[in-house]
């Protein structure tokens, strides 16, 4: 079952429609996954996200949240957590205040203000005023806000931005606790460690168009290619068996102190059976792993899609 359906958005923000910010976008999150949308800055994220949260209407296609149209059964958003971009809470409030006049609007006991604010580790600062907190304090507490009553779905646009790698595992935990207990989660994020761990499917965007979903393994297969490092001594046996397996081309070697790196491209995931022919000819091989960077599948995937322009 699917908790959040897009289906073609198109948006543009001027009025000829020359430039749109979303250009035929299409989406789907399964219930009780985790979804993630990347793309570098101005690609389209936090436009498809406020188009699902029925914030702005799209030009062209159709979206469904929780099974409802999110402009006209604005109910659904008591079952939704969201965390907004840089998110502008007012000033003049503390992190606790914050929080009860949201348990206010949307009907839940104010008992739950401890628990979240317990979650995102902000019991001590909670009396402080808005103003007197840092960025990732602020955001802690939009986090908070988006856990209380413990919604169905959660939507998140970028929620690490501005804060501290422990907070950012935190964070982590929280979300991994939550999909464990069934909560479905979409998300932006620029920080690929994360939508390592956390991510099921992965969405990638470029300049409104989603060009690519799919695991976080499927992306690295198919930007990256199954990509084999071997650090040998003896590179010259290395190059002379290798020439002989005809599904390997050597991309690159760098001599490594007394060894040498070889940088392997595979046409096919057969690495065992490569590992198997070199150590069985000769090659003396003192490490063999798989390439599998994210980083570098996603500035590959990024590099392509500009092409395609
Ligand atoms: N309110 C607006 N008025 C006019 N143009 C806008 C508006 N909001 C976004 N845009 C434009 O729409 C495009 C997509 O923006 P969007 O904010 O959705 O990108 P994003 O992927 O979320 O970027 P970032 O990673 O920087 O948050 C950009 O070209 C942006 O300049």
């Amino acid at each position: 079952m699917s908790v959040i359906v897009a289906e073609q958005l198109v948006k543009y923000y001027d009025r000829k429609g020359k430039k749109p910010a979303l250009n035929g976008v299409s989406f789907e999150v399964s219930k009780g996954e985790v979804s993630a949308l990347l793309g570098p800055n101005g690609s389209g994220k936090t436009t498809s996200i406020r188009i699902v949260m029925g914030l702005i209407y799209p030009n062209e296609g159709k979206v469904s949240v929780l099974g409802q149209n999110p402009f006209s059964r604005k109910e659904i958003f008591r079952e939704i957590g969201y965390v907004q971009e840089l998110p502008n809470l007012p000033p003049f409030m503390s992190g606790r205040e914050v929080l009860e006049m949201s348990c206010s609007i949307k009907g839940i006991d104010k008992a739950e203000v401890g628990r979240v604010l317990e979650l995102v580790g902000m019991k001590e600062f909670a009396d402080r005023k808005i103003a007197k907190y840092s960025k990732g304090m602020t955001q802690r507490i939009a986090i908070a806000e988006a856990l209380l009553g413990n919604p169905s779905l959660l939507i998140m646009d970028e929620p690490n931005i501005g804060t501290d790698p422990i907070i950012n595992l935190k964070i982590r935990e929280i979300i991994e606790g939550l999909k464990r207990g069934g909560t479905s989660v979409f998300m932006t994020s620029h920080q690929l460690d994360d939508v390592r761990k956390m991510a099921d499917t992965v969405y990638l965007i470029y300049r409104g168009r989603v060009f690519f979903r799919g695991s976080v393994e499927d992306m690295i297969k198919k930007f990256l290619g199954v990509v084999v490092i071997v650090d040998t001594s003896t590179p010259e046996k290395l190059q002379e068996v290798v020439k002989n397996v005809e599904y390997v081309t050597i991309s690159d070697v760098k001599k490594r102190g007394q060894d040498y790196r070889f940088t392997l491209s595979l046409k096919e995931d057969r690495r065992e059976e490569l590992s198997q022919i070199l150590i069985t000819q000769g090659v003396k091989v003192k490490d063999f792993f798989i390439n599998d960077e994210l980083d570098e599948a996603y500035e590959r995937a990024m590099e392509n899609a500009s092409k395609e322009k």
